[in-house]
């Protein structure tokens, strides 16, 4: 009968109200005209309906959405319509949960009703119905009944910030799993209707006593969740079964519809609805939703954190589980409100995503029920047996008693099995304990990293970790092996006892099964830290939960034995009996009183030898027989009476026992929801300190990133610079040697020609010029060496900077290296280096035009012009002694920069080495900055998935 069903998704759009008109606001909603598209800003989203707008209009919702629920209630699904949207976006407009019972405000619930009673109406010829209805609302992570006759006197809270009371007068309701996996709320009020006006009058009292209050936008503004659950039972009529198949003739179907209207799923800052705690329970719905929305979560079959609020717990079933349900996602076309809307939008097309399994709810206590049945009409029989003066046998007595020590029997085993219960408890509490501590150490390492312990110290105690992982691993194994043995254990006595057992405790051993196989595939692995502790988490929940169910299997069996033993209303039976006894005795007493009278009539017989009197006296005998034999049997009787009486005694023991074991699940099973409740509080704190770490960490890769890119732009640029540095240095000195050259041959031809005129004074002249171009390329040349010496010292500088950059960055902590101050010693380093290249460049700019001013001098001077400035030859002679003076100068110097060009090459070759030891603490850099990356995604990936 299973089939997945998926949730179904209408959106309903109500039209702008006066208030939103009174400001101007416009339609920002758009409906694709036949198709159940709605259109806002760039995004559109397809539903399975939309209604209002240019969309079907709004009073078709009933038809289309709920009309099919309702059948399927009647066929015996759960079902659930759920309402969601931010605050007067008409929820209780649509859902109707403020009908009053007069007319029709248009609403989903008054039409649900309506077509609830004309159905049962057409059908109660042949089938009995049982209909019960419950209300209640979630009110600051507290659950409350809104039928109860305490909160009658409750008025409404006037504005979102004022508290409604609680406390004794105001108890809230405890959600308990049941041994089915269903969820029930202990002691709620479930008012049995039977027309639809005593519904109608439970919604309305309900209603009034829901917490509301006024916020910017909504001046009946809900402020918690209300939950109107209508329960039915039903059962074909015995006389209409002919021709029905008996295997479904003694079925009796329950099933439940939930009418959920939701708080204002808005900012609260926006609306002013300050203070409220209703933005939990709607935040773990988002996470659920997302959970079940997301399809490969769900094919991995991904945590599903129902249990963060009561919200989630509640609506289990009606998001991923036994119902059929339709989400009605109410949106306002107001401008003002259009990313609200658009966030509600998104919210509900995820729910589409989300698949449920709903199956027809047939009672599974029904032939149980039908046991207890015949098993009362037995007593019953026996009862009157004993209230009647028949003589028929004790046989009825005898299987009474046999049935006793069954009961007896069964209750020593149930108990001994609560004992072991309760060590494995115990025993996983402790677990739960190492583990717990094994956590705060896994936490403390994470504080000792982001306070700034070096890599290297943590590598030292990564073997000790991983060595720490292992047993913690080897533990959980044991703890699952042990679950799935005290699991066998469980059903085999539950076999044993009550020969109940659901077909889907199998299922639940098949997939606690793969559930293992899959734990020890994952033991296998080497994950990182995170996943590890995630996984932990869940399989750690995942067993709480499984200890909760188990337990709440066990507090229902014993209830029902409770119910077995108070069913035959033991204290009338007693006074019966004693009643019976007493009645017995007094009888006896009549009858010995009449014995001890016929005895004193025979004896008051005087003469034996009267015929008379001997015939009286025969009749007193006979008589005296008589009532001796009736006395005997009396006696009997008084005798099984009193035995009765005691055995009665026995079992009303044995109840009080039951009662006080039941007594000590319930605490026990207290302590084991605090446990959990505990745990996940844990865990959501770990897991929001990893997010924030792993977003700092991302953070801090940004910047290291960032500060890499800068690093390696500036080293490429200062290569640059080193490398033309290099040429030009190699340029001038072989400029430098061409020049040596020129001027040595210059000083032969000068020798050679030295004794003739004419073309000894042209040859003197020549070699004047030489000498003065010698001069002028030797002066350049030095400032050109005086600036490269500069230009090498601060590039020496530089590298030896940088150099202490990359030691800082290889070996400072992450922590230091973010620190502001830090960051900005750094920047101004970088700027100040900067600004040194550039001066660098400058200079490099400024001597490029020296040298082509020095070209453009020579140029002038080996042009003919400058002969007409040369008059004389004195003067000649004159300039040639003084060119020889310097030329003997500059060869001296010349000498000097050949040593100087040496040791620059020498500098140079020390500083080509430096580049090299920077490049490769560049990319020593960049590998440790792409290791950082690589786990600062991977903690991402991890997180993100496990979220
Ligand atoms: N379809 C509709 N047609 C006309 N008016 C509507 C419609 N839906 C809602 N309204 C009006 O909008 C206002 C807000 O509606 P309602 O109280 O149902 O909102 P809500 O979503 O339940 O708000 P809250 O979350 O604050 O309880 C009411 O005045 C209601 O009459």
């Amino acid at each position: 009968m299973e089939s997945p069903d998926s949730v179904r998704v209408a959106v309903n759009i109500r039209p702008l109200i006066s208030a939103e008109l009174l400001h101007g606001c416009t339609d920002c909603i758009t409906v694709l005209p036949g198709e159940p598209q709605v259109q806002i800003e760039s995004h559109a989203f397809t539903y399975d309906y939309v209604y209002g707008g240019a969309g079907s209009p709004s009073f078709a919702i009933y038809d289309d959405c709920v009309a099919p629920l309702i059948d399927a209630l009647f066929h015996g699904y759960n079902a659930t319509v759920l309402a969601y949207g931010q605050t007067g976006s008409g929820k209780t407009y649509t859902m109707g949960t403020n009908y009053t019972g007069e007319g029709s405000n248009g609403g989903i619930i008054p039409k649900v009703m309506d077509s609830i009673f004309r159905r049962v109406e057409t059908m109660k010829h042949s089938t009995e119905f049982l209909m019960r209805v419950s209300f209640i609302e979630i009110f600051k992570e507290e659950v409350f009944d809104l039928l109860d006759s305490h909160q009658a006197s409750l008025s409404k809270v006037e504005g979102a910030s004022l508290p409604k009371p609680t406390g004794p007068g105001r108890p809230p309701i405890q959600i308990r799993e049941a041994g089915n996996g269903g969820i029930t709320l202990s002691g709620v009020t479930e008012a049995e209707v039977r027309t639809k006006e005593e519904m109608a009058s439970n919604l309305a009292r309900g209603s009034l006593s829901r917490a509301t209050g006024s916020t910017n936008m909504n001046s009946q503004s809900s402020r918690s969740h209300a939950i109107f659950t209508i329960s039915m039972e039903q059962k074909k009529i015995a006389s209409c079964l002919s021709g029905v198949n008996d295997d479904t003739a003694d079925d009796i179907l329950c099933a439940k519809l939930h009418l959920v209207d939701l708080a204002g799923s808005e900012r609260a800052k926006r609306t002013g609805a300050n203070g409220m705690r209703f933005k939990e329970g709607l935040l773990a719905l988002g996470n659920v939703i997302s959970a079940l929305g997301d399809e490969k979560k769900r094919k991995e079959g991904g945590h599903v954190p129902y249990r963060d609020s009561k919200l989630t717990r509640l609506l289990q079933d009606s998001l991923g589980g036994n119902s059929k349900t339709v989400m009605i996602a109410c949106v306002s076309p107001a401008d003002t409100n259009a990313e609200e809307t658009l966030n509600t939008l998104k919210y509900a097309n995820r729910a589409r995503n989300i698949q449920n399994k709903a199956v027809v709810n047939r009672d599974p206590m029904a032939s149980q029920l039908q046991a207890m049945r015949s098993q009362i009409e037995q007593l019953q029989a026996e009862l009157l047996f004993y209230r009647g003066d028949g003589n028929a046998s004790f046989d009825e007595l005898q299987i009474l008693k046999h049935k006793v020590s069954l009961l007896e029997a069964s209750n020593g085993e149930l108990r001994q099995e609560l004992q072991e219960r309760r060590l494995t408890s115990e025993q996983l509490a402790q677990r739960a304990l190492d583990a717990q501590v094994e956590k705060d150490k896994l936490v403390t390492k994470i504080e000792l990293v982001r306070n700034g312990k070096s890599w290297d110290e943590i590598d030292f105690n990564q073997n000790q970790d991983f060595d720490l992982m292992k047993t913690y691993l080897l533990k959980i194994q044991e703890l699952e092996g042990e679950l799935i043995r005290v699991k066998s254990l469980s059903s085999s006595k539950c076999k044993r006892i009550s020969d109940c057992i659901d077909e889907d405790e199998d299922e639940d051993e098949t997939s606690k099964d793969l559930l293992f196989s899959s734990g020890n595939d994952y033991s296998s692995s080497d994950e990182i830290e995170d996943n590890e502790k995630e996984l932990e988490h869940s399989t750690l929940q995942e067993k709480l939960d499984l200890e909760l169910m188990e337990l709440d299997k066990r507090l229902e069996q014993k209830e029902a034995e409770m119910k077995r033993f108070t069913s035959s209303d033991t204290s009338v039976l007693r006074q019966h009996y004693e009643k019976k006894v007493i009645e017995l005795e007094l009888e006896k007493k009549a009858l010995q009183k009449e014995i001890d009278q016929l005895r004193q009539n025979l004896a008051n017989i005087s003469s034996p030898s009267d015929v008379g009197a001997q015939k009286l006296r025969e009749e007193y005998l006979h008589k005296l027989n008589v009532l001796e034999s009736q006395v005997a049997e009396l006696k009997k009787k008084q005798d099984a009476q009193a035995q009765l009486l005691r055995q009665k005694q026995r079992s009303d023991e044995a109840a009080k026992r039951l009662q006080e074991e039941i007594q000590r699940i319930k605490s026990e099973k207290v302590q084991l929801q605090q446990k959990i409740k505990q745990e996940s509080e844990q865990f959501r704190l770990w897991k929001a300190s990893r997010e924030k770490e792993v977003h700092q960490l991302k953070k801090e890769g940004r910047r290291n990133e960032y500060e890499m890119h800068k690093l390696l732009a500036q080293n490429q640029r200062q290569k640059m610079v080193l490398q033309r540095k290099t040429e030009e240095a190699a340029m001038d000195t072989k400029r430098l040697k061409e020049l040596l050259e020129s001027r040595k041959a210059s000083s032969r031809e000068a020798s050679s020609a030295g004794n003739g005129n004419g073309p000894g004074v042209q040859a003197i002249l020549q070699t004047v010029e030489h000498e003065l171009e010698v001069t002028v390329r030797v002066h350049e040349v030095r400032s050109e060496y005086e600036h490269q010496v500069e230009e090498r010292a601060k590039m020496a500088r530089e590298v030896s900077r940088l150099k202490e950059e990359s030691e800082i960055l290889k070996h400072s902590e992450l922590r230091d290296y973010h620190e502001t101050m830090s960051a900005e010693a750094r920047n101004s380093r970088i700027f100040a280096l900067e600004n040194m290249l550039a001066a660098t460049s400058s200079t490099l700019v400024a001597m490029a035009s020296q040298l082509s001013e020095a070209e453009e001098r020579e140029r002038t001077f080996s042009g003919r012009g400058r002969w007409n400035h040369v008059r004389s030859l004195g003067d000649a002679r004159h300039i040639m002694n003084h060119l020889f003076n310097l030329a003997s100068s500059s060869r001296c110097s010349l000498r000097d920069k050949e040593v100087h060009c040496r040791e620059k090459d020498a500098e140079m070759k020390d500083l080509n080495e430096k580049v090299v030891v920077l490049s490769g603490l560049t990319r020593q850099l960049a590998a440790e900055k792409a290791a950082l990356t690589r786990e600062v995604k991977l903690k991402v990936g991890f997180i993100s998935y496990w979220c």
